[in-house]
């Protein structure tokens, strides 16, 4: 059998830090956690409340979760966020950068000085979550421009298509495509081709608001989302645009013939049934300015 010596160490030795946390967010006991590069010493917070050492609303949050594992009787999981300086009480030792964290929190069937209390367990899962942070920016992004691919448009357009339906907030779209790239391609190669794609990327990096998405649709099309704007502004800017490409590729001419873009502009209609009717209209109008001879834009 186990004795209580025995049981003491063995709740040192636990990996992860586990409090044991009442109702109202005293932190009664903390056992195990002590590799500190994973964790900050916790024993300093024996007998002060959450309250008292972190941050108003991330305290809140801390008491809504230990009152739902109180109240279902079951298992809470949560990831959170906090660095040392959230947390007021600890030592300087243990790890630099905030922390991802992930609890574990069950109700205990007993109680502490009258009242509640919960087993809260602490793991650090900050390479987890970063890793997914890379990956996620990974699956969002062109490899040769580093700007959104298809899937992060279209989850913009989905949110856009939204505001367009609950708030009439509108979302313009163009859709260019760049003229003549095949000759380049053919004379100078495929590589001149793709710094002409990494320089257009750009243009359209510097020349786009924060909250514009700006993607590579394929091969030689791109598509810029543009939320809250309706069609004249779209225009001015697709007319930036137009003229900053028709400049700045000038340069990669190739016996006479440059490489411009023909561009299509659209704004989100309350007859559109999906973001899909507003991404087709603007291919159309792509479409006819490619008709049209290129190196123009065409608004419908
Ligand atoms: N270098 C390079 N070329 C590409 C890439 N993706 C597509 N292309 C080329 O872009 C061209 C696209 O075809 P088109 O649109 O018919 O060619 P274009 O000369 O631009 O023709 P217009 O659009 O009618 O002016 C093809 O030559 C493709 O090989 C890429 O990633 N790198």
């Amino acid at each position: 059998m186990i004795n209580l010596e025995q049981m003491d160490l063995i709740l040192e030795a636990l990996p992860d830090p586990a409090f044991i946390l009442s109702r109202s967010g005293k932190y009664v006991a903390v056992f195990g956690g002590r590799d500190t590069r994973y964790y900050h010493d916790g024993t300093g917070l024996i007998g002060l409340y959450i309250s008292d050492v972190i941050k108003p609303e991330k305290a809140n949050w801390f008491l809504e979760q230990i009152a739902r594992a109180l109240e279902s009787r079951k298992l809470v999981v949560e990831e959170y966020e906090l660095s040392n300086r959230d947390v007021k009480g600890l030592d300087d030792d243990g790890p630099k950068d905030p922390i991802w964290f992930e609890g574990r929190i069950q109700a205990l069937s007993f109680l502490v000085d009258d009242e509640e209390v919960v087993l809260w367990v602490a793991s650090n899962i900050s390479e987890r979550h970063n890793l997914e942070g890379k990956l996620r920016e990974l699956s969002d992004t062109d490899q040769l421009t580093g700007l959104f691919n298809r899937r992060k448009l279209e989850h913009d357009l989905t949110l856009h298509y939204e505001s367009w339906l609950r708030y009439s907030i509108p979302t313009s779209i163009f859709m260019f495509d760049l003229d003549n790239l095949k000759k380049i391609n053919d004379t100078k190669g495929h590589h001149a081709g793709d710094e002409i794609i990494q320089a257009v990327a750009n243009i359209c990096r510097t020349t786009i608001r924060k909250a514009d998405t700006a993607c590579r649709f394929g091969g030689d099309e791109f598509v810029v989302a543009l939320p809250n704007t309706g069609h004249e502004q779209a225009m001015q800017f697709a007319q930036r645009l137009h003229e900053r490409i028709r400049e700045e590729l000038r340069q990669f001419s190739v016996e006479g013939t440059s490489v411009t873009a023909s561009i299509g502009v659209t704004t989100m209609l309350t007859t559109d049934r999906s973001y899909e009717d507003t991404l087709k209209r603007a291919d159309r109008a792509l479409y006819d300015a490619k008709s049209l001879g290129k190196d123009r834009i065409v608004l419908v």
